[in-house]
């Protein structure tokens, strides 16, 4: 193979470990006195301990004081303190410039300390073990007090009774009746009984006492070994995961390797900076429909991508499998955020003291130089749309390393570099349901509202078509992006969306054809559950078809995606949809049937029925959501609701799905229609998903680009909304807290509106819901975008 010939080539080999623990510096006020208060000093995290000193300029020289992170406590006092505390002789009271730069520091701090305590964690299992046992020691020598204390009483008891019997005994000497003799003999065998009861007490307590010993020994052992396996179990699956990303890694390169010696080129400079900027020609447009030759941007790693999976793998380790698992996002943000930044080199060291610069550190001239580009050269002849995106770059990074700290987190509040994303936002995601459009323009001729119904059926099912590979996560669109897709004059629909809410993320969508318009919101609660990640998508789909006055509404059924763990991801949709035709109260029901290894029947299969308002069965649906849905008029039914047996005439063939590009799995398994949503064109709104930077940078293939642009776009979104809903009444409260774009609670009151749709109650359904006003259309005739915020 070519990397490992190539001397010039082969990767740096990884750093020792204590060279790993990246330096952090920075200003920080620390206080002094009381005279002098807090004074700026230059600080530096290095190795777990945190030194400072009057001014960069003096580290070779003169530190003024140190703290050891091993076992110290770091607290926040307020949004700009940190206090640090190593439990006796030092306090550290120190000052960040704002609560971002704060939180970085805590977070480093963070994380250097539990790399302390990881490095000494074998001295401190041995310690707990010892302090466990001391524990059982404690409680077993407190009962042997009480043992001893049993003792004594016995002896008393033993006293007593002996003179009980004694006093009886002289009792018996004196001239008694012969009754009252016999009734003393009782009496003294009592006392007997009692001092033998007493004295088979303390034995037995004693032996107790001897049994609790060493049974809480054993439990306490096996506790601890359970705990032990627990933890190298966690560190087996990590290392598994890694070890399949590199296994993937070294297949996908042999693969290529096997093909041309071009490809050999590439491997052989797998740690090189990518020169996307070079390779892409905007003006030439390498990625048109016809062009027989694409000329494919040659992705290669860029060189600190490892960098940045070992890095965001080694920060998060440090608090996985421990109690101080990371929840905050905005620690997890701030995570990112150092990883990409060290990762990249961007680091800036040159100006220390403008924060933003540091936590958000400029675009190379190249990345630059590329947005402005493919500004400059956006589709001109519609006929000639490209057909697929640039090469996904191969950058390994296990999306498990990012997730095992998210357990039953939602997706939308986990920061996730742009490697798990695929070049579109939800907004572009979204208009892919209008892929097989042709089945709503079918449906519009029907004159049978159930056959219209079963069409409509078809309709919804190919709208998962797509997600069958497609295992990366969208962009989640800011608030306020839209986008637009006109594509009237070939497919016959038009589509535009909105991002109407942040939190929780809210797309609007309309999309009018020549015969039916269709609109969503489209919302998801998506649970991260360990092995798997699931999204329930909870907005209402609309489709009216205005000729004969049909109006359908369905929900959208459960996504799971499997193998977050270990594997090939894969999809997996489940669950049951119904499509209610408000019309004339018919219904459609279908379920969709999870994926099972035990079955011989079909995978990823739908069935279903279209059902008058009495319950009458009409339609029979038949297929599978990843390739084709066959629909048959029933002539006669039998049988219980949920399952009958039905007569039915001849099938027809609602749907197929249509053989996407054979090399697709290079380019994000996009389908054709996917590949040209985020093409360049010309008119659309300032706000246009398709100007969205990071996602630009992403799809060229520029990944750490695209990282270092998301932050400052979500921080850009942070302030923004902070501003405008500071206007708010205080009863929508911002968090201060929370730093991280994902995690700021927004709701109705949100100062920002809607601009292309405006808040109504459905007709229909009588829920709150978002009207399209059609005015985008309007302003877009002339130009005016007077109304649209500067998002990018
Ligand atoms: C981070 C990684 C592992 C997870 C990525 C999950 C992605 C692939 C999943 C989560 C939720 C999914 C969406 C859920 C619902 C719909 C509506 C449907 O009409 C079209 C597909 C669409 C739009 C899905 C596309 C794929 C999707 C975005």
């Amino acid at each position: 193979m070519a990397a490992s010939d190539s001397k010039s080539s082969t990767p740096p080999p990884p750093p020792p470990l204590s060279m790993v623990d990246e330096d952090m510096k920075g200003w920080l006020f620390k206080w002094t006195n009381y005279i002098k208060g807090y004074q700026k000093r230059w600080f530096v995290l290095s190795n777990g301990v945190l030194s400072y000193y009057r001014t960069q300029a003096e580290i070779s020289q003169l530190c003024r004081g140190t703290i050891s992170l091993n076992g110290a406590t770091i607290h926040t006092e307020d949004s700009c303190t940190i206090v640090i505390s190593n439990g006796g002789t030092q306090t550290f009271h120190l000052r960040a410039t704002s609560e971002v730069e704060r939180q970085r520091w805590v977070t480093e701090l963070e994380l250097a300390k539990a790399r302390e305590i990881g490095h000494t964690n074998t001295d401190r299992s041995k310690e707990k073990e010892l302090s466990a046992n001391l524990e059982v020691s404690s409680v077993v020598s407190s009962l042997n007090t009480k043992l001893s204390e049993l003792r004594s009483q016995s002896e008393i008891i033993s006293k007593h009774s002996k003179a009980l019997q004694r006093c009886l005994t002289e009792l018996e000497t004196i001239d008694i009746p012969p009754d009252v003799s016999t009734k003393i003999k009782a009496w003294m065998e009592r006392a007997n009984l009692i001092r033998i009861a007493s004295v088979g007490m303390v034995t037995n307590c004693s032996e107790y006492l001897d049994l609790a010993q060493s049974q809480g020994n054993k439990w306490q052992k096996m506790l601890y070994n359970e705990r032990r396996q627990r933890i190298q179990l966690v560190e087996m699956v990590d290392q598994i995961a890694r070890e399949q990303t590199v296994l993937e890694h070294v297949a996908n390169n042999d693969k290529q390797g096997d093909s041309t010696d071009e490809d050999d080129a590439s491997d052989s400079c797998e740690f090189f900076d990518a020169q996307g900027g070079d390779s892409f020609d905007v003006t030439t447009n390498n990625y048109l429909v016809n062009c027989q030759s694409q000329n494919i941007i040659q992705h290669k790693s860029l060189s600190s991508s490892q960098a940045l999976e070992k890095l965001v793998n080694e920060e998060l380790d440090c608090s996985g499998g421990s109690s101080s698992d990371i929840d905050d996002p905005a620690e997890s943000s701030a995570i990112l955020t150092a990883a990409i930044c060290s990762s990249t080199g961007l680091n800036t060291d040159r100006d220390e003291n403008n924060k933003s610069s540091r936590m958000f550190p400029q675009l190379s001239e190249n990345a630059k130089k590329m947005l402005e580009d493919v500004i400059k050269h956006p589709l001109k002849q519609k006929d000639k749309r490209r057909c697929r995106v640039p090469d996904k770059p191969n950058h390994p990074l296990h999306i498990w390393s990012i997730l095992k700290n998210c357990i039953g987190k939602d997706l939308s509040k986990i920061p996730m570099p742009v490697n798990f994303s695929e070049p579109l936002s939800m907004l572009q995601r979204i208009t892919e349901d209008f892929e097989y459009s042709n089945i709503l323009d079918t449906a519009a001729q029907c004159k049978d509202s159930f056959e219209q119904m079963a069409y409509v059926a078809a309709f919804t099912i190919s709208s998962y078509s797509t997600t069958v590979n497609r295992t990366s996560k969208p962009f989640n669109p800011l608030l306020g992006e839209t986008y637009e897709c006109d594509r009237m004059s070939d497919l016959g629909w038009k589509a535009f969306n909105e991002q109407v809410s942040h939190h929780p993320p809210i797309s609007a969508q309309f999309c009018s054809g020549k015969e039916w318009s269709c609109w969503q919101e489209f919302s998801m609660s998506s649970k991260f559950r360990g092995k798997y990640l699931q999204a329930i998508p909870n907005g209402i789909a609309h489709l009216d078809f205005p000729a004969s006055g049909n109006h359908y509404t369905w929900t959208k059924v459960t996504t799971t995606v499997h193998n977050i763990i270990v594997g090939k991801l894969w999809v997996d949709q489940t669950g049951d949809m119904t499509i209610t035709n408000h019309k004339d109260g018919s219904k459609c029901r279908l379920s969709y049937i999870p994926y099972s290894y035990f079955t011989r029947d079909q995978q990823r299969k739908v069935k279903g029925y279209v059902m008058d308002k009495d319950n009458e069965i009409k339609w029979v649906i038949n297929g599978t959501w990843d390739n084709k849905v066959e629909i048959a008029p029933v002539t006669k039914f039998e049988g219980p609701i949920e399952s009958p047996t039905c007569q039915t005439g001849s099938y027809i063939m609602a749907w197929q799905r249509q053989a996407p590009p054979s090399d697709n799995e290079k380019y994000y398994y996009f389908t054709v229609l996917a590949s040209q949503l985020n093409e360049i064109e010309e008119g659309v709104a300032p706000t246009d998903s398709r100007l969205r930077p990071d996602q630009r940078l992403m799809e060229f293939g520029l990944w750490d680009e695209a990282n270092i642009e998301k932050l400052r776009l979500e921080e850009f979104q942070r302030v923004r909304n902070r501003k405008a809903n500071a206007g708010v009444a205080d009863s929508n409260q911002i968090n201060e807290n929370e730093e991280d774009d994902e995690t700021v609670q927004e709701n109705d009151n949100s100062a920002i509106k809607p601009l292309w749709f405006k808040r109504d109650v459905c007709k229909w359904t009588k829920k709150p819901c978002f009207t399209f006003t059609h005015e985008y259309w309007e302003c877009k005739q002339k130009s005016d975008w007077s109304r649209c915020p500067s998002l990018f």
